[in-house]
């Protein structure tokens, strides 16, 4: 592996606050974002927004004890049958994974969507049994939002089509993901378990705790390992934002891979675009010609999960290339 390619590009957001887009240091992040956005599709986050400490709750006061729960009581985070409803809740044995397991909230940015999952986990629970678990999810779902919106924000300004932000926040939605993965080197047989992959969304901000097991491959095909650190978060490119930007920025290969003994945690804050994923015209011309035909997201799930989708490392190119 060569030197350079040994890290990924860290960036301070630090000085950037979501809620006030271009002030402080907003133009000079955004101007590291797009660099590392073309190179690499990722890039580590210093986001102190999501504190230490609401990390630490996130993990051991409330996925913990979620994953601890038996089986059947996680199976019932379900909201719906696929195709229009691939990998929107609970992923384990049941389908397939072997050693991992995870569970989904829909629309975590709205604290009654996060009570509702809360609700069906735990039918038996008191009033306010749920208050702590609800708020911390929804807490540090919502820094990971705002983290989520400012760099696609950035993304779109960088691009010259400032304007399109407001319609594409619009139709985007986003899914809270939490992993468990058992220590060891496993096989992954299902094909929304991370193997090798890239993310079918828009972009994704993963949390790891404490257990490193991320890892990214460069465009020269090097993997990194990404060390998680209590104040940083991977902010990542998928084919969804790699559409709309008429492939001008790079969705990376990624897996899991955990080597020593503990469990490994994890959460990830997806965004995904419900309209038709298509690059706005500014973004086509005879330098950029149309790369991708226009589609939906779920339809594009869908086909990534089929038999034909197997046989290409390229999905997105294989199914709407031109
Ligand atoms: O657990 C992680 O760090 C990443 C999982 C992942 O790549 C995914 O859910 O798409
Ligand atoms: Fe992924």
């Amino acid at each position: 592996m060569s030197a350079e390619a040994s890290q990924l590009p860290k960036i301070d957001l630090s000085g950037v606050d979501p809620s006030a887009p271009g002030a402080g240091a907003w133009p000079a992040v955004r101007a590291q974002v797009m660099g590392a956005l073309a190179a690499f599709g990722c890039f580590v986050a210093h986001y102190p927004a999501l504190t230490p400490e609401l990390r630490a709750a996130l993990f051991d006061g409330a996925v913990k004890p979620l994953f601890a729960l038996p089986v059947d009581s996680k199976r019932r985070n379900y909201y719906g049958p696929e195709p229009e409803k691939f990998f929107h809740g609970y992923l384990g044995e049941p389908q397939g994974l072997d050693g991992q397991e995870s569970l989904a909230i829909m629309d975590p940015t709205k604290h009654e969507a996060v009570r509702a999952f809360a609700d069906l986990v735990w039918p038996d629970a008191g009033d306010g049994d749920n208050a702590g678990f609800c708020e911390t999810v929804h807490g540090a779902a919502k820094r990971m939002a705002e983290l989520e919106e400012a760099v696609r924000r950035m993304v779109l300004e960088g691009l010259g089509v400032a304007e399109r932000h407001e319609p594409l926040n619009e139709s985007t939605w986003h899914l809270f993901r939490m992993w468990r993965y058992d220590s060891g080197e496993k096989k992954f047989r299902h094909p929304g378990s991370p193997g090798p992959h890239q993310d079918t969304n828009a972009l994704s901000v993963v949390c790891q705790h404490e257990v490193e097991g991320l890892e990214v491959r460069t465009k020269a095909g090097d993997w990194i390992r990404v060390e998680p650190s209590p104040a940083s978060l991977v902010v990542m490119v998928g084919n969804a934002l790699r559409a709309w930007t008429n492939d001008r920025l790079h969705a990376p290969f990624h897996r899991v891979i955990v080597r020593g003994d503990a469990p490994r945690y994890s959460a990830i804050l997806f965004s995904i675009p419900g309209c038709k994923i298509q690059a706005p015209e500014e973004l086509v011309d005879d330098e950029h010609p149309p790369r991708f035909k226009p589609y939906y997201h779920d339809d594009f799930v869908g086909f990534s999960v089929s038999e034909e989708a197997a046989r290409h490392e390229d999905k997105l190119k294989a199914y709407c290339g031109l």
